[in-house]
């Protein structure tokens, strides 16, 4: 079994993909801004700067450092299609990566600034 697994995600799981996939929304409902990271990756210190430059609260979890952050990754990609970090939600949404939150903040989604998507997240 754990053959298959690392055939198809590069990883033995330490928890099941169900129990991956609830924490991973745990911390998506629980945090205004949510911020799946690798405390190496430079697309996701830009994530961090724009945000912190915002100065909107925002938590992080870095995939790298937590034992169980590959199962949460193939977790994330489950739910999102998206495999990269970092992988942004902000008021439960989800926003994609850093090149997607750059637009956000350049244009807005769905008619809002980034600054109401922040406040209505409670993250501002
Ligand atoms: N266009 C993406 C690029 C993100 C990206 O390439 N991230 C790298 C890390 S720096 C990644 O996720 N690599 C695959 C991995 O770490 O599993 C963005 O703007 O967020």
């Amino acid at each position: 079994m754990s053959f298959i697994f690392r055939r198809l995600f590069g990883t033995t799981p330490t928890v099941t993909m169900e129990a991956a996939q609830k924490k991973a929304q745990q911390l998506i409902d629980d945090n205004a801004v949510m911020v799946f990271s690798k405390s190496y990756c430079p697309y996701c210190n830009n994530t961090k700067r724009i945000l912190n430059g915002l100065d909107a609260k925002f938590t992080t979890y870095e995939l790298n450092q937590e034992a169980d952050g590959d199962d949460i990754q193939n977790a994330l990609h489950q739910m999102t299609g998206q495999r990269t970090v970092p992988n942004i939600f902000i008021g439960r949404v989800h926003i994609g990566g850093n090149s997607d939150l750059e637009n956000v903040v350049k244009n807005g989604k769905d008619g809002k600034s980034i600054t109401e998507l922040l406040t209505e997240a409670g993250a501002l």
